[in-house]
């Protein structure tokens, strides 16, 4: 006979004051752990027309030195109204020394990206992550590169610009959101 299986004994923690404490490679991003939500724009030079957006993302650690990133997307109507889903995302920031940034992001769109960069938690955050490799599905559309920044302002303000790659057309502007931590 075995034993049933035990409630996984080791729950993440979304705030720096929640058990278990964070590692001290966490520092630059401690400020982000938590809940954030608000809404942004979008375009492409590949799409008809721009469009508007609400977003919520979640970081969380389990006491090491990594965020479990997630992040969901809905299209919004003139007057804020859900339209439908749209991106979702998660992933691994593994936080390095000196505030190197290694993350691992997947999509249900097929596109597997593995970025690095820089987070710098001094004042606020900010955070810098550029592609260095993509992995595609065979029917992802062809990203070739991101770059993704956020910085937390003084009013408490998350900032998300997003710069895409893809179809053969050069790096730049895709995303842009601004979000605020839900209480
Ligand atoms: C908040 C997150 C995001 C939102 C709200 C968003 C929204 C959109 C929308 C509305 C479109 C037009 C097609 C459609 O209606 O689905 C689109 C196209 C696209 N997005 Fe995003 N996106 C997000 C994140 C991303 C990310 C992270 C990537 C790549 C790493 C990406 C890559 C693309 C590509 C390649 C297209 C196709 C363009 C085309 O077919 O002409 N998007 N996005």
């Amino acid at each position: 006979m075995s034993d049933p299986a035990a409630e996984y004994p080791y729950p993440d923690a979304h705030g720096a004051e929640e058990s278990p404490a964070p590692h001290a490679l966490l520092a630059p991003v401690i400020a982000l752990l938590g809940t954030w939500h608000g809404r942004g724009r979008g375009e492409y030079p590949t799409l008809a027309e721009d469009f508007s957006y609400a977003q919520e993302v979640t970081f969380r650690h389990d006491g090491r030195p990594f965020l479990h990133y997630e992040a969901r997307a809905w299209l919004l109507d003139a007057e804020g109204v859900p339209l439908r889903p749209s991106a979702r995302e998660s992933g691994w920031w593994r936080l390095q020394p000196d505030g190197r940034v290694e993350a691992l992001i997947t999509q249900p769109t097929g596109i597997a990206e593995i970025a690095v960069g820089h987070a710098t938690g001094t004042a606020g955050c900010t955070v810098d992550l550029a592609t260095h490799e993509v992995a595609l599905t065979p029917t992802a559309k062809k990203v070739e590169g991101t770059r993704r920044r956020y910085g937390l302002t003084d009013d408490g303000t998350l900032t998300f610009v997003h710069d895409l790659a893809a179809l053969g057309e050069p790096l730049q502007h895709h995303l842009s959101a601004e979000l605020r931590r839900r209480n």
